[in-house]
């Protein structure tokens, strides 16, 4: 089996912009039928498409030529021309990506300036963690915040292994940052969650041990199966997918990450997870040029922000700074 992963095929070259967003768009093709990608598996994807009866069809496509380097993941909203019937041994081209409303992005570790976009378009990053058996592993936790506010991603966290432990240390840990929070256990209702995923793209990240499989095959319970179904394109090989998209019963769609234990984060800066709290980034147009917003950084305006508010204000800035400073880009 190829050790390579998907995400190898979606390298972007770091610009001066950071992680903002990127412009993809192509030349139109006016007979370009809309779909969105659900799998990739070595340079063959497959794309979810309306066929002529409004029923979703899947579609087997490749990158055309013409979109060069560009990189498709799961998630994308692309468009594509060719045979786009979706039946067997037909083969489609996507000559357009859409922009990114958001990108789930990582590096191989944290100085590795190559970035490779995990999943587009998500709105909601569901971090699970067993709040022991493992102990939760907080500096993993705290990178995954880190690249849903770089992303563009609404961090939620999905609090597992209630059964065992409470959950409050957690909760406590991330109160500051109004971070979204579910309880959970293998026998708990799944009501609470399901309301905040029912409708929208989620993806999962979660390490070894947390219960994610199991909360996978509750949400959806035939992901086994259409996961399997992946693994048809490609010529059957089995994928080494790093992103399966799987559909809730209930509408809307989760993504497990089965392939990401971790998350490299060198193409994140301070400001670019500053700009996910609109609060403080307002308070820091008076900083100085350069601020690295630390506490170490004499001049940051977030002192004053904080020191002229109520108590929770310097409690949300101590937990933003422990967040900077705990992934090491305090510059
Ligand atoms: N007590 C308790 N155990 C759980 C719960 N959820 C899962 N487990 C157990 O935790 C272990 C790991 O669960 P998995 O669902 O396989 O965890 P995973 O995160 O998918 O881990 P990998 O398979 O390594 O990716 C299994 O023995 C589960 O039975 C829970 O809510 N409470
Ligand atoms: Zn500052």
């Amino acid at each position: 089996m190829d050790s390579r992963s998907d995400e190898d095929d979606v390298r972007v070259r770091p610009t001066r912009h950071g992680s903002r967003p990127r412009t993809r768009t192509r030349p139109a093709h006016d007979d370009a039928v809309p779909g969105m990608v659900i799998a990739v598996d070595r340079g063959r994807m497959q794309v979810r498409v309306e066929g002529p009866d409004g029923a979703p069809v899947d579609v087997t496509a490749m990158r055309a030529r013409e979109l060069g380097k560009h990189g498709v993941v799961v998630g994308d909203r692309v468009r594509i021309v060719g045979d786009t019937s979706g039946r067997t041994d037909t083969l489609a081209r996507i000559v357009v990506i859409e922009d990114r409303a958001t990108s789930l992005r990582r590096t191989a570790d944290d100085t590795d300036p190559t970035e490779r976009i995990v999943v587009a378009n998500a709105e909601l990053l569901v971090v699970v963690t067993s709040v022991t058996d493992p102990e939760p592993a907080l500096g993993f936790l705290d990178r995954c915040l880190v690249a849903a506010y770089a992303g563009g991603l609404a961090p939620l966290l999905c609090l597992t292994k209630t059964d065992l432990a409470s959950p409050q240390p957690l909760l406590d840990r991330y109160a500051g940052l109004e971070v979204e929070a579910v309880p959970m256990s293998r026998e708990a209702s799944l009501a609470e969650l399901l309301e905040r995923l029912t409708g929208r793209m989620s993806v999962l990240v979660g390490q070894s041990g947390v219960g994610k499989s199991t909360l996978v095959n509750r949400l959806v319970p035939d992901a086994f199966r259409a996961t399997g179904d992946v693994s048809k394109i490609g010529k059957g090989r089995h994928t080494s997918s790093s992103a399966v998209l799987l559909d809730l019963p209930g509408g809307g769609t989760v993504i497990d990450t089965p392939g990401i234990r971790s998350l490299g984060l060198a193409h994140v800066t301070a400001q670019d997870v500053l700009a996910a709290f609109d609060d403080l980034a307002e308070a820091a147009v008076d900083c100085p040029p350069g601020c690295g917003h630390t506490a170490e950084d004499p001049e940051c305006a977030l002192d004053a922000w904080a020191a002229d508010g109520p108590p929770a204000r310097a409690e949300r800035l101590g937990s933003f700074r422990r967040l900077i400073t705990a992934v090491g880009h305090v510059t």
